[in-house]
């Protein structure tokens, strides 16, 4: 079976540091990963390397067999590779709903100031994806006004809204509460799972790694030292010294 996403041998520096430091990976179709490592680790740089903001010095990005590593951003996007963030990108000053209408005429090519963006096809396939995500009563709330773990959600449907097969999430439960956590999570997965998203997440929080993922990737240093199932690898001495640690 062609992995969904492959990495060979990503290199790539800034200044002195080896962010990259020959990355190998693969992700199969309808797997949820996730990535944790120490801070500095290179975790953010895989996923830049992914999605093409990042350009590495040598090695090469597959998705689904064929080579991404040269492409823009925004082809590798239209490919299927969506990304949320550990600080959510939206318009703050526009709606929730006006946010994945934007995104659904972004995936369809239609990017223009003039084009009407407010459709009604548009805004009932929005409104479809923030009754999946639980976001269906925000939807007319100013996307600045919603607290931070409402705004996660919006992030990521933002990045449903391209269609992607692969969803990117940095961080996705980073500065929310304790008690919302495990709520986020369980909406994030099981919209994904209905849309039959594949996920590569970075997280610290341990016991949402050992809940959530079919596997984990630990980083350290630029590249993989780790992988396997949460249970196992988290009892490596090596993964416990260089994670948990620090
Ligand atoms: N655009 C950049 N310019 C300069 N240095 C960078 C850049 N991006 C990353 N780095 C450096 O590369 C290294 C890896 O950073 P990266 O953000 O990928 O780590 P991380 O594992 O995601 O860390 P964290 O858990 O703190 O988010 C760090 O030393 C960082 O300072």
């Amino acid at each position: 079976m062609t992995a969904l996403l492959k990495a060979e041998n990503l290199e790539v520096a800034f200044g002195g540091v080896k962010a990259a430091d020959g990355v190998n990976l693969s992700i199969d179709e309808g797997e949820f990963v996730a990535i944790i490592g120490p801070n500095g680790s290179g975790k953010t740089t895989f996923l830049n390397l992914c999605t093409g903001y990042v350009r590495p010095v040598s090695g090469e990005v597959w998705l689904d067999g064929k080579p991404i590593t040269a492409m823009a951003p925004r082809r590798i996007a239209r490919k299927g590779i969506a990304r949320a963030f550990q600080i959510p990108q939206l318009f703050t000053e526009h709606t929730v709903i006006e946010n994945v209408m934007l995104a659904l005429a972004a995936h369809r090519g239609i990017w223009q100031a003039f084009a009407p963006l407010d459709r009604p096809d548009y805004r009932a396939e929005a409104m479809a994806l923030l009754d999946l995500l639980k976001l269906a009563d925000h939807a007319n709330a100013m996307a600045g006004a919603l607290p931070e773990g409402l705004r996660k959600l919006a992030d990521v449907t933002v990045a449903m809204a391209l269609k992607p097969r692969l969803l990117l999430l940095d961080e996705p439960t980073s500065g929310v509460s304790a008690l919302e956590r495990f709520p986020l999570m369980d909406t994030l997965m099981t919209a994904m799972r209905a849309q039959g998203v594949t996920a590569l997440f970075v997280e610290h929080d341990m016991e949402i790694v050992e809940t959530y993922a079919d596997r984990v990737v630990v980083w350290d240093s630029g590249s993989v030292m780790a992988e396997g199932k949460p249970s196992e690898v988290m009892k490596d001495p090596r993964v416990l010294k260089s994670v948990v640690g620090a």
